[in-house]
């Protein structure tokens, strides 16, 4: 059988005994490093589909291809190898000794290989120093390269899951601003119905919604700016209006924008009082907007209106259809009452 594979051995081109550095990435022996190492391991035939060993099993023995082909199946998504006669593998079980293998090792077709166990390997170097010194070099080249190839592999992934998470959060982040977009009213920049619901969703799930007071406020004869001045300064007016409710929310109240020149203010608030602060301020401040001259505007251009506020506690067990209909009625009344005031409506009343 020895001999019989020895036979096989590669038969070189004249003057083709390979270099270090040509054949590293072929893995197949010279001819004088093939017969060498038949002459010191053993025949040893495998079958199609046969599994030499498998990734992470300690090994101690190096192959080389007589006959047939080898695969090595490195995993995920390495490159398998395919190895063909005279080309060899597992050497750093030879080498070292007991080396977990990197690669499952099965048998494509029916085949012979020449097995040499890593306490031969005293034995090639004494048969021949020169030579193993040659193959040494080479096998050290090949793991060297190896590893810079997957070096390589690894930075690349490394690159494409960096881009890939730099193009999520970006996403992401447009995501937030459409979102934020869709909650924002567009003239004012308040809240609109939608970041009201969105919000008081958000309060219920967190339980936050007891302590709170909800004011209504309408412009008062708003159609009549638009009519006499024009719809440019309806708008100026509806982003003043906008502009002292901003001035008046704290952390956790909310502004927002309902629709037309209606618009709510959601604010922390235990009682009474200190709701009716919140409002007082808000008439006080539009008042005060009205009776500042005016010389830089031609005609008599306004600024801001009066405005009719309604005013009540929110009942934390109800939701806010209640409490509109609640506030709503102290806003109907003010309105009722001439506008440019405010009124309170008790929860009992409204029921
Ligand atoms: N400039 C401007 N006007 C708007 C906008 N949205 C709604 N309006 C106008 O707001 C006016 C609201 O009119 P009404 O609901 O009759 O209210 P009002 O004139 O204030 O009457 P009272 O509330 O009874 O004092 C309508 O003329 C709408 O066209 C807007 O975005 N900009």
């Amino acid at each position: 059988m020895k001999r019989d594979i020895a036979a096989l051995a590669p038969r070189p081109e004249p003057g083709s005994e390979p270099t270090v550095t040509a054949d590293v990435a072929t893995a197949a022996l010279t001819r004088s490093e093939y017969e060498l190492f038949a002459r010191v391991g053993r025949a040893r035939r495998c079958y199609a589909g046969e599994t030499l060993f498998r990734r992470g099993d300690l090994g101690t023995t190096m192959y080389v291809v007589a006959r047939g082909a080898i695969e090595l199946d490195f995993g995920d998504d390495l490159i398998s190898k395919r190895l063909g006669p005279s080309e060899f593998f597992g050497e750093l079980g030879l080498l070292i000794g007991d080396h977990a293998r990197s690669a499952d090792a099965v048998a494509l077709a029916d085949g012979e290989l020449i097995e040499l166990r890593h306490e031969e390997f005293q034995r090639l170097v004494d048969s021949d120093p020169g030579l193993i010194s040659h193959f040494l070099r080479r096998a050290i080249m090949r793991v060297v390269l190896n590893e810079q190839g997957l070096i390589r592999r690894l930075r690349r992934r490394n690159q494409d899951l960096q881009s890939a998470l730099d193009s999520l959060r970006a996403t992401a982040h447009q995501l937030n601003q459409t979102e934020e977009l869709i909650r924002t009213d567009e003239l004012t920049g308040l809240y609109n119905r939608r970041g009201l619901a969105q919000h008081l969703h958000d309060r219920r799930r967190n339980g936050a919604l007891g302590g709170l007071g909800l004011v209504l406020i309408d412009c008062d004869r708003f159609k009549q700016v638009n009519d006499e001045h024009g719809h440019l300064v309806g708008d100026r007016v509806l982003q003043s209006v906008a502009s002292i409710l901003r001035s008046v929310v704290g952390d956790g109240d909310i502004a927002c924008r309902l629709g037309g020149d209606e618009f709510c203010l959601l604010v922390k608030a235990d009682n009474r009082e200190a709701v009716l602060g919140f409002a007082d301020f808000i008439t006080t401040t539009t008042r005060g907007l009205l009776q500042v001259p005016r010389h830089s505007e031609p005609g008599d251009v306004p600024l801001i209106c009066t405005l009719s506020l309604g005013a009540c506690l929110v009942d934390a067990d109800s939701d806010w259809n209640d409490w509109y209909a609640q506030a709503d009625m102290a806003l109907y009344r003010a309105k009722r009452l001439g506008g440019n005031r405010v009124e309170w409506q008790d929860a009992h009343v409204a029921a």
